[in-house]
């Protein structure tokens, strides 16, 4: 079974190929680690996936939908209630203080306020960071601003969690942290995560790594 594929992926800017033949597949509830040097094409990958840039030719599908065939406002609505999104920084909207960050998504969902604001409080204590709940996001540390945005991607209970570097901006000790959190957090609910990095230790986290290189997929390991 697979939950998220993509098909020969093709896509330049200019005169670079960022994707030039990417294919991948993500079983339902796998993490998935993407590696490989600067440049090769990881990012635009997990943004292809995510429905957030399109290729200019091959098929993302999502439970078997190709999402080139949805109009926009079905894609924006994939992207809230079954992708969840953490990058390497500035993620938080900076006015809300962190409680009502983690309870947006759910808002916007048609969530009410009050039982939002108790599921974002549970989710803050699942990620160990209960006491910056009434805090802005510029308050608080590095490693509980990337504590917070885990919360906030998986307080919807996404499918899948898309997470670009996101303990990049972190020391190791911080990182690890927020790896086991995440990785915890997404087991417990059964997302796949698709998580590029360009550290051995945080893909250490993953079930499988799949190494780009000049804009494809070289190699689908089975680590672990
Ligand atoms: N918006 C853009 N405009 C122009 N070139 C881009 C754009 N986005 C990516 N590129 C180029 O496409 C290639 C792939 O970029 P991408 O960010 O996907 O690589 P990456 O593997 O994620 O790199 P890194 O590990 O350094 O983040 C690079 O050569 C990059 O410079």
């Amino acid at each position: 079974m697979t939950l998220l594929t993509a098909d020969d992926l093709r896509l330049s800017f200019g005169p670079t190929k960022a994707l030039d033949g990417a294919s991948l597949t993500v079983h339902p509830g796998e993490i998935l680690a993407l590696m490989g040097p600067s440049g090769s094409g990881k990012s635009t990958l997990l943004h292809c996936l995510a429905g957030i840039l399109r290729a200019e030719s091959g098929h993302v599908a999502f439970d078997g939908r190709d999402l080139a065939t949805m109009t926009d406002a079905e894609r924006s609505e994939l992207r809230r209630t079954a992708f969840g999104f953490v990058f390497q920084f500035g993620q938080l909207v900076p006015e809300l203080t962190c409680l009502e960050n983690v309870a947006l998504p759910l808002r916007l969902s048609g969530t009410r306020r009050r039982a939002a604001r108790a599921e974002a409080a549970t989710w803050l204590e699942r990620l160990e960071v209960a006491d910056v709940a009434e805090k802005r996001p510029g308050q608080v540390s590095g490693g509980q601003g990337q504590r917070v945005a885990v919360a906030r991607a998986l307080v919807t209970r996404p499918r899948v969690v898309f997470a670009d570097e996101p303990t990049g901006a972190l020391d190791s000790l911080n990182g690890e942290r927020v790896m086991q959190l995440l990785t915890t957090a997404a087991r417990d609910t059964g997302a796949a995560v698709v998580l590029v990095t360009h550290e051995a230790r945080v893909a250490a986290y993953s079930d499988r790594e799949a190494i780009v290189r000049d804009g494809r997929v070289r190699e689908q390991e089975f680590a672990r």
